[in-house]
């Protein structure tokens, strides 16, 4: 008999319509009872640990979700299934595979059409999640997305439509698994990501903001951005990632004053290369890290939680995580 763990969060799976909008109120049990029949060889228990948005977390909330996974895997859980908004699922699912390297699934779910809805999609995507769940197939996949028929490592996993049900795609990769009418179909095995050794009791994550290039961006937002406490920058670059001669010169301050800068792109696919003068090549030039094929908002995780460690260079953290080097290698810890 598997135990399986349901912690519900909000989102649009417990949304009902609202004289102010949709809002999150439906609670883990009627989650639950909304799915049908459960996976016949598992115990599920089902518990709430808030009842908001997603875009309303930050990143205090993210930790706070992940000290609940802990728990379960801690308290003897065979699997965790966690339901949460869409906005920013892509981020909490990243964030518990840089902190997780348990083999059991933990897995995350929701849903583009409230729970109120007459074509709710919330009841397929949590019972996928379930069956996920509880597949040996599932397991050593790091945190797993579910939805709307695929489990989607958390790595490079993305929200690619605001309102379709087919709301997720992972660009360049592909889900892993694939799930019809419960039946679990392995695809791909994924290598996991190396884990790093965050603190999950920390109140929350040191600030790393996201700054956009466009024509005519210049080096306001990243010197504000520091200004402001932040520890780095991710940079959600042009093309294969590039930008323009005056943010170029912001990064290399930023750079030079020890706050590392990740180079992603704003383009959907594909990884970032330092390919054209004044441009890419100038960025790794002024020292500006290369973050492959990471979304800027993955990206942002990774370099908030490398700056989280104590008595390590953020930017080393960053360099060996994205070659796949154990982080810990080497440092004694
Ligand atoms: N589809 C969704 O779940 C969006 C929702 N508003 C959220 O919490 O992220």
């Amino acid at each position: 008999m598997r135990r399986i763990q349901v912690v519900a969060t909000g989102g649009t799976i417990a949304s009902r319509a609202g004289a102010e909008g949709r809002r999150a109120t439906v609670l883990a049990k009627e989650l639950l009872a909304s799915v049908g029949p459960l996976p016949a060889d598992a115990e599920v228990s089902a518990r709430d640990i808030v009842t908001r948005g997603s875009y309303a977390f930050d990143t205090a909330d993210l930790l706070a979700l992940a000290r609940e996974v802990r728990g379960a895997l801690r308290e003897g859980a065979d699997a965790v299934v966690m339901t949460h908004g869409t906005d920013t699922m892509e981020e909490t699912a990243f964030l518990f595979d840089l902190a997780f390297d348990d083999p059991r699934p933990i897995v995350l779910t929701g849903a583009q059409r409230p729970f109120d809805d007459r074509a709710a999609d919330g009841p397929a995507n949590l019972g996928d999640a379930l069956a996920v769940a509880a597949a040996d197939a599932a397991r050593g996949h790091g945190p797993l997305l579910v939805f709307d028929g695929s489990a989607f490592p958390a790595r490079g996993v993305r929200k690619s439509d605001t309102m379709s049900a087919h709301a997720f795609t992972a660009p360049g990769r592909g889900p892993a698994l694939r799930v019809m009418d419960r039946l679990v179909t392995p695809l791909w095995q994924p290598r996991p990501s190396p884990r790093l050794p965050l603190d999950l009791d920390l109140p929350r994550l040191p600030r790393v903001d996201v700054v956009p290039v466009y024509p005519g961006a210049d080096g306001l937002f990243i010197r504000s951005s520091l200004a402001a406490g932040a520890a780095g920058v991710v940079v959600a670059a042009v093309g294969a990632g590039n930008a323009g001669p005056e943010l170029v010169e912001a990064v290399a301050e930023a750079v030079a004053a020890g706050h590392p800068v990740l180079i992603c792109s704003r383009v959907h696919s594909g990884p970032v290369a330092p390919l054209y003068a004044g441009g890419g090549a100038e960025l790794q030039r002024v020292g500006a890290v290369f973050a492959d094929d990471l979304s800027p908002w993955q990206a942002r995780l990774l370099l908030a939680v490398a700056s989280a460690i104590p008595g390590r260079s953020p930017e080393e953290l960053v360099r060996a995580w994205l070659a796949g080097e154990n982080p810990l290698s080497g440092s004694g810890a």
